[in-house]
C-alpha cells in the first residue's frame, strides 16, 4: 500500500481559539533531535531508499503531524466532558492510560467532567449509557499499580449510532477509546456516525494489544511487560525438559495472526530451540520438518523447548488434528476462534518420540491469561503515560478521527482508519525473525513448501 501525504492528515473539528496551559512552555521550543515543534512532520518512512523511491520534495513526502501540546486549543476546558472506554482483550498498562488521560485532563487542563463508559463499548449502549463511573484524579490515583481495566472491557460489536446517541445523551465533547484493532474499527464507525450527524465530537484512540499486531506503531503498549512475563514460562518449561528423561517443553503464547510475542519472549529467555509463529507456515513429517527436527534435539542433547503462537500450524490442527483442538467458529467481535496448537503438538511429538524410541517427558504450559492480566512494568508505565498525555492534547486541540502511536520513537497522530488499514506481523524477511533464527539455530523453514502439503505425520496417518 503506498501512503501519500493526503492519507496521513488528521482530520480538525475547527480552528484553535483558546490559549492552553501549555502555550507558554512551547513558545520557545523548536524542532531538535528530542523534540518536534507543532509546524513540523515526522516522516513515515526511515531509509533513503525509500524516500528516493517517492522522489518528492520535503514538503510532499509522506508524514505524520507529531503528537504533543498546542500552543492554542479547539476545547473550551471549562465546557468540556470527556468519556473514556476500554474495549476487547486485556493488556498491560490499561489502568495506566485511564489514570494518564485523568491526571492531564484534570491537572493541566482544568476538565471538570470525566465519564468512564463500564464493560467495553456494551457501556454506551441505550442499556448501559447511564451506568458510568465518574472519573475523579483521587478516584484513579493507585489504579496503575493493578493489572486489568477499573472500567471492564467487552467484545461483541455495538450500533454506531446508538453509540453517538449516547454521548450526546451524556454530553460528552472527547471521546478516548482504548482498544485493539475491534476497538479501533469501533471508534472509526463512532467517528463517521458523529460526522454524518455535523456533532462537534472528538474520537481519540489509544491503539492496544498485547499480540502487537497493530500498524503504525513501533510497539503497542503492555507489550513488553507481557512478553517479559512470558520468558519466566520458557525458563520455567526451560527447567523441567532438560531435567527429565528425553525431555520436551512447550510454551503456547498468544498471537493469533502475530508471532510477536512467542518471537520476543523466545529471544529474551534465549532458551528457546524452536519457535513458531503464524506468518511461517511449517511441516511436522518429513526429514526436515518439525517432528525431525526435534528428534534431533532429543538425541543431541537430551531435551527440547518450543515456543509456539497461539496462531501458528492452524492449518496443520485443520488438515491432520483430533477435533477437540480444532477452532470453531468465531467470538462475539467476530475473531476467528483458533484450533489448540499447543495440544496438537504436545500429543504428535508424544507418539513421533515413542515410535522411535524416545519415549518423552512431555512439559506443557499454557500461560495466557497469565501474561496478559498483570500490572505494565516500568517500561510500560512510562510509554502508557506518554501516550494518555498524547491523547489528551490531540483531543483538546480538535483533533479527530485520529490515534496516538509511537512511530520510529516519536509520538504521532495516526488517522483512525490506517490503524486498521492491515496487520502487523513478523516479517519472515525481517531483521526480528533473523534474530529469532540466529538465536534459535533453527531452520529457517520446517519442511519445503511442497512437503508441507504432501507429508502426513505418522503420528496422524490413518
Ligand atoms: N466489525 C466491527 N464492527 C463494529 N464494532 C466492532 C467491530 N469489531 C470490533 N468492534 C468493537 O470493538 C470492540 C473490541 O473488539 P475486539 O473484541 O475485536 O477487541 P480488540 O479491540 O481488537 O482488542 P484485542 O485484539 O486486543 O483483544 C468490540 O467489543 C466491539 O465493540
Ligand atoms: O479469551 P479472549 O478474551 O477472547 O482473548 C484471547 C485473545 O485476546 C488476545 O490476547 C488479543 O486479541 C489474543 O492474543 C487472544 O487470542
Ligand atoms: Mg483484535
Amino acid at each position: 500500500m503506498t501512503l501519500y501525504l493526503d492519507d496521513l492528515r488528521v482530520r480538525r473539528l475547527g480552528e484553535c481559539r483558546y490559549d492552553s496551559p501549555f502555550s507558554e512552555m512551547l513558545s520557545t521550543k523548536q524542532t531538535s533531535p528530542h523534540y518536534v515543534s507543532e509546524g513540523d512532520r515526522v516522516l513515515l518512512e526511515d531509509t533513503v531508499s525509500m524516500l528516493a523511491e517517492h522522489d518528492l520534495p520535503p514538503g510532499r513526502v509522506p508524514s505524520f503531524e507529531a503528537a504533543g501540546p498546542r500552543r492554542k486549543i479547539y476545547f473550551d476546558p471549562d465546557r468540556v466532558t470527556a468519556g473514556i472506554v476500554t474495549c476487547g482483550g486485556l493488556c498491560p498498562g490499561l489502568n495506566n492510560v485511564i489514570r494518564g488521560l485523568v491526571q492531564e485532563l484534570t491537572v493541566h487542563y482544568r476538565v471538570k467532567r470525566i465519564l468512564g463508559f463500564r464493560n467495553g463499548l456494551k457501556g454506551l449502549t441505550a442499556e448501559h449509557r447511564n451506568d458510568t463511573v465518574e472519573l475523579t484524579f483521587d478516584r484513579v490515583r493507585d489504579i496503575h499499580n493493578v493489572g486489568g481495566t477499573i472500567l471492564g472491557s467487552s467484545r461483541g460489536g455495538q450500533d454506531a449510532d446508538e453509540m453517538v446517541d449516547s454521548l450526546v445523551m451524556r454530553g460528552v465533547d472527547i471521546m478516548f477509546v482504548i482498544g485493539g484493532d475491534g476497538g479501533m474499527r469501533a471508534a472509526t464507525f463512532l467517528s463517521d456516525a458523529i460526522k454524518a450527524r455535523g456533532l462537534d465530537i472528538a474520537v481519540v484512540g489509544v491503539p492496544k494489544t498485547i499480540d502487537n499486531d497493530l500498524p503504525f506503531t513501533d510497539q503497542s503498549f503492555g507489550f513488553q511487560s507481557a512478553f517479559a512475563r512470558a520468558t519466566d514460562f520458557i525458563s520455567s518449561v526451560s527447567v523441567e525438559a532438560a531435567a527429565s528423561p528425553n525431555g520436551v517443553g512447550i510454551v503456547k503464547l498468544m498471537g493469533r495472526h502475530s508471532g510477536f510475542i512467542a518471537s520476543y519472549a523466545a529471544l529474551a529467555a534465549n532458551g528457546a530451540d524452536i519457535v513458531l509463529v503464524p506468518e511461517i507456515p511449517f511441516a511436522l513429517g518429513g526429514p526436515d520438518g518439525l517432528l525431525a527436527h526435534v528428534e534431533k534435539h532429543v538425541r543431541a542433547k537430551g531435551f527440547v523447548v518450543i515456543v509456539v503462537a497461539e496462531g501458528a500450524g492452524q492449518d496443520l490442527i485443520e488438515k491432520h488434528g483430533l477435533p477437540q483442538h480444532n477452532g470453531r467458529g468465531t467470538d462475539a467481535s467476530g475473531n476467528v476462534k483458533l484450533g489448540n496448537i499447543g495440544e496438537f503438538l504436545k500429543e504428535a511429538i508424544n507418539a513421533h518420540l515413542t515410535a522411535v524410541g524416545l519415549a518423552p517427558t512431555m512439559r506443557y504450559l499454557d500461560p495466557s491469561y497469565a501474561i496478559r492480566s498483570i500490572a505494565a512494568n516500568a517500561y510500560d508505565a512510562v510509554y502508557c503515560l506518554r501516550l494518555a498525555h498524547a491523547a489528551v492534547h490531540a483531543a483538546m486541540a480538535g483533533r479527530t478521527e485520529v490515534a496516538v502511536a509511537r512511530w520510529r520513537r516519536r509520538f504521532v497522530h495516526v488517522p483512525l482508519s490506517l490503524m486498521t488499514s492491515r496487520r502487523n506481523q513478523v516479517d519472515p524477511d525481517g531483521d526480528l525473525w533473523m534474530s529469532v533464527l540466529e538465536t534459535t539455530c533453527q531452520p529457517a523453514q520446517f519442511g519445503t513448501a511442497a512437503g508441507r502439503e504432501a507429508v502426513r505425520p505418522a503420528a496422524f496417518s490413518a
